[in-house]
């Protein structure tokens, strides 16, 4: 098991257009679950790569438990990986393509059998043991993959690359929160790369988010919907995104354009830049009172429904609790504990 640490790591590739991943400096503790969040292009594989040793980065180290490893490739890395297509051998059974690892490794019949039932165990393929892989469907395959990484105890990560990709929708949400489970029950560092936020904020304890090569916020996936530290992060996590709102600023109060004022919970000393105030649609409702609003559309999203309003000529995204009519002539109340000021993109930490 390791911790992993990244000492001024950046990567450019041969014949590249700038930056693939920018100079950062990070540190993911042992026994963590972690997902690499972002969109396509962000980074995500090449950072995962560099961890697993496929690729060796143009700049800075990579430490396993404080032992510098940049330049070791990945058989000496002892990192288990999990594609996004199942990688199993389909002529042995599920038991054979499990205990594969230990025999490699040369782990006496014993504790190799138990251990390899454990796993299954833990993965429901216990009654599939002793089935040939090849007549099995993608998820189950994909447990194997799996718990091919599982089965060794000696492990420093497991590293999953978009793992549920070829998985069908029905199953993904078993497969996800197993995961999860299995997180908890075998302490190891697991990092796991998506693109999808309900994966990975379903998986992970920190969720590592990614634009244009840069690690814009870790944090907890309550962190993350709370107080994202970057405009970006307020838009990717959250359905529909957060609002971000143009205002000017004078200490605790915010201007719209329209010369509405809107009382924040903190001062703000006086910022340069483009200053926005972000605030999430489930933190903003219609009623009698507040800002007025012209009501474009109401959509609904199942199980809620989200009033896409226009604030003053900004586009502006409230939650409407099921069952609400739409006011006659709506107003707009903001939960001001929920209201963040963001200066050129970034979070602005307020005074007092
Ligand atoms: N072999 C390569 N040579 C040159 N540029 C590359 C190479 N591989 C990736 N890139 C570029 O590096 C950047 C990051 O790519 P990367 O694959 O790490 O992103 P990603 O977030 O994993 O995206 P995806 O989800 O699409 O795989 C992109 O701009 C990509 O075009």
């Amino acid at each position: 098991m390791a911790r992993i640490a990244f000492d001024r790591l950046a990567h450019a590739y041969p014949g590249g257009a700038g930056h693939a991943l920018k100079p950062m400096d990070m540190v993911w503790e042992d026994a963590g679950a972690y997902a690499l969040l972002g969109p396509s292009g962000c980074g995500k594989t090449t950072l995962l790569n560099i961890v697993s040793g496929l690729i060796r980065p143009s700049a800075g180290r990579v430490l396993f438990n404080g032992a510098d490893v940049t330049a070791l490739p990945t058989e000496r890395r002892n990192v288990a990986q999990v594609f996004q297509f199942p990688v199993v051998y389909d002529t042995m059974t599920v038991r054979e393509n499990l205990a594969f690892p230990l025999r490699n490794r040369g782990m006496p019949a014993a504790p190799a059998r138990a251990r390899v039932e454990h796993v299954a165990g833990l993965l429901g393929l216990a009654r599939d043991l002793d089935r040939r892989a090849r007549n099995l469907g993608a998820d189950e395959k994909q447990k194997i993959s799996l718990g091919r990484g599982l089965v060794r105890d000696d492990v420093a990560a497991i590293l999953f690359d978009e793992p549920l990709t070829v998985i069908d929708p029905h199953l993904k949400w078993e497969l996800r929160s197993r995961l999860k489970e299995l997180h908890r029950q075998v302490p190891v560092t697991m990092i796991y790369v998506t693109h999808d936020q309900t994966e990975a904020l379903t998986f992970a304890d920190r969720v590592v988010v990614m634009s244009e090569g840069e690690v814009v916020q870790v944090g907890t996936p309550e962190a993350l919907f709370d107080r994202p530290a970057h405009r970006f992060v307020g838009h990717f996590i959250g359905s529909p995104g957060m609002n971000f709102l143009s205002c000017a600023l004078l200490g605790a109060e915010a201007i719209l354009p329209g010369g509405a004022r809107i009382a924040l919970p903190r001062a703000y000393p006086a910022l340069g830049g483009r200053l926005e105030l972000g605030i999430r649609p489930e933190f903003a409702s219609l009623g009698a009172e507040g800002l007025p609003v012209a009501v474009q559309r109401i959509e609904d999203l199942g199980r809620r429904r989200i009033a896409r309003l226009d604030l003053a000529g900004q586009p502006f995204a409230a939650s409407l609790p099921e069952g609400m009519p739409v006011p006659a002539e709506p107003r707009l109340r903001l939960d001001p504990a929920r209201l963040h000021v963001y200066a050129d993109g970034r979070l602005v930490e307020g005074e007092g």
